[in-house]
């Protein structure tokens, strides 16, 4: 059997990085940024007010104070929008609003609220040092700084930083579109009845949102029967609009496993047992030499559990982003638990916080249910634990790490 680690580090080194594609900035949300981008201009571009008020020589208005306030004519008005004003000489003023830019002359802004709101002549009841309430030129980004390096996820901040630096494109390796398809001859679409024998497909719908929870674009492909010349044609149909497929079921010993059957004789297939639980069987090639296919197995929460450890890091990589899988966080055991010896073992957990605060531990309380066709368990866990190989037995009390589920 081959370890956790062995197979993921297979999957990361053969999943090809996505070509850059140049994109509009709303339709990069998601995606990874392919080349640094860089500020063809200063942020701020010019200096400007941080505050609707008066610009003046601060010398001007170094003795004002709420019982001998300085009075100083208006010459005029600068807007957001405005070319400055060109000069502010001693003893002049002009009304500003905020992200106008500074007149000439002019060293410090003195926010309305500090005078009486004179449109011709204004009283200025405090003083203000030079700089004040100005926003300098260059003090966010300065012309030519690399504002976002590659590999970067295009998230509302990063977007907003590109648009910004006035970039209209961008450069990114796309969300991959990944289509994920259930095999087997006894499943049916929800909404439809069932007769005996038969159950409702789960898997497709819970891993194409698993996709999207993963930053991919995930499609349903609509079940597929347990026959092997359906299997193979429904795949080699979705190469067209697939980065990435993914199917369920039908990798194991059975007697129609026919995924394993119709994909062995691809070139760099591979079909494997790995020692976790859930998850043992796995799957994992390049279909044509290009497209990653991952054969997961057919148990609800066998299925999901393979994506969070193998998929998701994997569809990262291919955007050429950190390969992470989900984030651990330390726990408590709030019950003993057992695992055998050589897998590691993923067990459906609730965390809560125990009364004390937020720095307390989560305590952690495996679900009942630990069965890999048990999904009730599974929806209502927020967490795994993670039980190395080594381990056959942690007592109540124990610390451990918890996989968080998005
Ligand atoms: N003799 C052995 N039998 C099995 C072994 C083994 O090592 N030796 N491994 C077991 C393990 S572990 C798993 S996991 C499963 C994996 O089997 P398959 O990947 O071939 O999956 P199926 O047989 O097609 O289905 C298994 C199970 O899951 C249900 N299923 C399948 N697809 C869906 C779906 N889309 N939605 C909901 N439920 C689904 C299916 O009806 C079966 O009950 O093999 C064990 N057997
Ligand atoms: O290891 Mo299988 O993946 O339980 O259910």
């Amino acid at each position: 059997m081959k370890s956790v680690e062995e197979h993921l580090s297979g999957i990361l080194s053969a999943v090809p990085l996505l070509a850059p594609l140049d994109i509009a900035l709303l339709d990069a949300e998601g995606a990874s940024l392919a080349e640094p981008v860089t500020a063809p201009v200063p942020l701020p571009p010019f200096d400007n007010s941080a505050m609707d008020g008066y610009a003046v020589c601060a010398s001007d208005v170094m003795a004002a104070s709420p019982e001998t306030p300085v009075s100083l004519p208006v010459i005029g008005d600068v807007m957001a929008g405005d070319q400055a004003i060109s000069a502010i000489e001693p003893g002049l003023c002009a009304r500003i609003m905020t992200g106008a830019p500074m007149p000439a002359g002019a060293d410090a802004v003195i926010p309305v609220e500090w005078t009486d709101g004179g449109t011709v002549r204004v009283n200025i009841a405090r003083a203000a040092p030079p700089g004040h309430y100005i926003r300098r030129a260059g003090e966010d980004v300065r012309a030519g700084q690399v504002v976002l390096e590659p590999g970067v996820r295009l998230g509302a901040a990063q977007l907003g930083m590109l648009a910004a630096v006035g970039r209209g494109r961008v450069p990114v390796r796309p969300k991959p579109r990944v289509v994920v398809m259930s095999t087997g001859s006894e499943l049916r679409e929800p909404g439809s009845q069932i007769a005996p024998g038969q159950i409702w497909d789960s898997n497709s719908f819970m891993l194409a949102v698993a996709v999207r929870e993963a930053g991919g674009v995930g499609y349903r492909q609509a079940t597929v029967a347990d026959e092997s010349d359906k299997v193979l044609e429904t795949i080699k149909d979705q190469l067209t609009r697939a980065d990435a497929i993914i199917t369920t079921g039908g990798v194991s010993m059975g007697a129609k496993d026919v995924v394993k059957d119709v994909l062995s004789g691809l070139g760099t297939m591979e079909f494997s047992s790995v020692a976790m639980r859930p998850g043992k069987p796995q799957g994992f090639g390049l279909i044509d030499g290009i497209t990653p296919i991952f054969t997961l197995p057919g148990n609800p929460v066998s299925a999901y559990v393979s994506f969070q450890v193998f998929v998701r890091p994997a569809l990262r990589a291919m955007q050429g982003l950190p390969p992470e899988s989900l984030p651990t966080v330390p726990a408590v055991l709030t019950q003993e638990i057992t695992s055998p010896r050589g897998v590691r073992h993923y067990l459906r957990t609730r965390l809560n916080r125990p009364p004390g605060g937020e720095d307390q531990r989560y305590a952690a309380t495996p679900a009942e249910g630990q069965g890999s066709h048990q999904l009730a368990a599974l929806s209502s866990a927020d967490g795994l634990i993670v039980v190395l190989e080594d381990v056959e037995r942690l007592p109540a009390g124990a610390r451990v790490d918890v996989m968080r589920l998005p």
